[in-house]
This record gives C-alpha cells, structure tokens and sequence, in this order.
C-alpha cells in the first residue's frame, strides 16, 4: 500500500537543527495494522507526517499504491490525502465552528462526491460509530471520546486505503481509549490498512506488526500474533522481539 526508502527529515526550528528521521525503509503492506511505538521524541508523529504527504522529506521516496510520490507536488499530494489517505489527531482537529455533520461531510464534498452521497455516507459512518443524534451538536459540545469518534469518521468517510493515526487516544481516558481500539480493531478486520503512532502498549498490541522507533530510525519490526495480548508474539522479523518493543514506552 505505501513503500518508504531511505527517508531524511530534519527540522530547522528555533533552536538547533533536530533530524527527526534517520534514513528509514519501510513497507505497508494494503490490509495492514501497523503499530509505530518508542519513546517521545523519537520521530513518530514526523514518520507519520511524510508518509501522509503532510511534510516532506530533505531526501528519500514514497510509494503510494505503486506509484512513486516523488514527482508529485503539494497539489497531488492534497488529492491523494483528500481521497486516499485519512488522517486522526490526538487533539481531533476538528472545525470548531462546522457542525458534527459538516465536519464529516466536508471531505466527502472535497473529494467531488455530490451532496446526497455525502449525506448518506456521514449518517451511515455516524450511525455506525454511535453518534447518530449528535449530527447538530458542535465540536465543543462534545466529550473527548465523541470528537475523536467524529474525527474517525471524517477521517473514514472517503473509504480511504489508509488511514493515518497519531495518538488517537493520547487525550481520552481509558474507556475512550478502550473505545477507539475497539474501533480501530473493528475497521482493521474489515480490510481497512492503518498505521497508528502510539505510547499506549494496548493499543500497539490490536495490530498486526509493531514498529518500535528510536531515534530516528526503525530499532525493531515485530509481527503479532493475530490476537495476541501484546506480548504474546512471534519472534520479531528483524530480531528483538515485541516484549522490548513494548517497553519501550515513555
Ligand atoms: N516542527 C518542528 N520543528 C522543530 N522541531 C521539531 C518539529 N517537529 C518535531 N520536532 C522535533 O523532532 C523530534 C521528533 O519529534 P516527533 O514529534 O516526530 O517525535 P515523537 O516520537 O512523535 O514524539 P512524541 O511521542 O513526544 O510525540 C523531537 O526532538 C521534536 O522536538
């Protein structure tokens, strides 16, 4: 689904220049549920950020369903995250101003589809992730867990073939958090390829293959057990195992 090699990226801040990202080969493969955990500071959310198009890289490539992203500009790098890349936050990013309903349908409408589709599509994904009733409160109305829940919905509504997902429970509690697993989990079994950024070891342990990044770089790539309680795992592929893996947490 999405192919990175020999991907650089430095952030020229205030302060001294910081290389979030080390040189990193990496391959998604479509239906996937790959777990990216490690330490703060160690690259994840600047990993996730290239690969959806969000910041680019100082060198390096991305594949995007077989085609190299390369060439492409920040205008078809919009279309694809518009169309084919849905994205989560852990503060949601929701449009505060836009109802529940408007926050939803707006991709869809973005991405070309006519207004009845869009309608259709947002009560289907609001109905399915428990939220019908709630299409004319704003964002500001609502907890925690129903933002994100509104946010995944934005996020899904275009049926991407990726989803994208930084700390999506980094701000609920844990029935929140329990929520958008449950989620994550029940999207992920229907085929939908996710890659997660993570602290949180529960979550790490509904994918299929945790990445443990350090530094920069890729320390560990382990496959799970399909079902496995986290540490229950295979050896990992390139040594290591996800016991470390898990504990590398902050
Ligand atoms: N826009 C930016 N400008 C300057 N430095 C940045 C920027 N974004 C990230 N960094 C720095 O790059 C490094 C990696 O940050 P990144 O957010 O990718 O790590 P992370 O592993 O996701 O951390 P956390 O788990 O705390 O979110 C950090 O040292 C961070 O301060």
């Amino acid at each position: 689904m999405v192919r990175a090699e020999g991907l650089v990226k430095t952030h020229h801040g205030e302060g001294a220049p910081v290389t979030a990202v080390r040189g990193v080969d990496l391959t998604v493969e479509r239906g996937e549920f790959v777990a990216v955990t490690g330490p703060s500071g160690a690259g994840k959310s600047t990993l996730l950020h290239l690969l959806g198009g969000l910041q680019k890289p100082d060198s390096g490539r991305i594949w995007f369903d077989g085609a190299c992203l390369d060439p492409y500009g920040e205008a078809r790098w919009a279309v694809l995250r518009r169309r084919r890349i849905g994205i989560v936050f852990q503060f949601f990013n929701l449009v505060s101003n836009l109802t529940v309903a408007d926050n939803v349908e707006l991709p869809a409408l973005l991405a070309g589809r006519g207004p009845k589709r869009a309608r259709a599509d947002r009560a289907e994904l609001l109905a399915e992730l428990g939220l019908t009733g709630k299409e004319r409160s704003m964002p500001g109305e609502l907890s925690g867990g129903e933002q994100q829940r509104v946010a995944l919905a934005r996020a899904l509504v275009n049926q991407p073939d990726l989803l994208l997902a930084d700390e999506p429970a980094g701000s609920l509690d844990s029935r929140g958090t329990r929520e958008v697993l449950r989620l994550l989990s029940r999207f992920h079994a229907r085929g939908q390829t996710i890659v997660l950024v993570t602290h949180d070891a529960r979550m790490a342990s509904a994918a299929d293959r945790v990445i443990s990044f350090f530094d920069g770089r890729i320390a560990d790539d382990a496959a799970l057990e399909p079902g496995a309680p986290g540490a229950a795992a295979r050896p990992g592929r390139r040594g290591g195992g996800v016991a470390g893996v898990l504990e590398l947490r902050d």
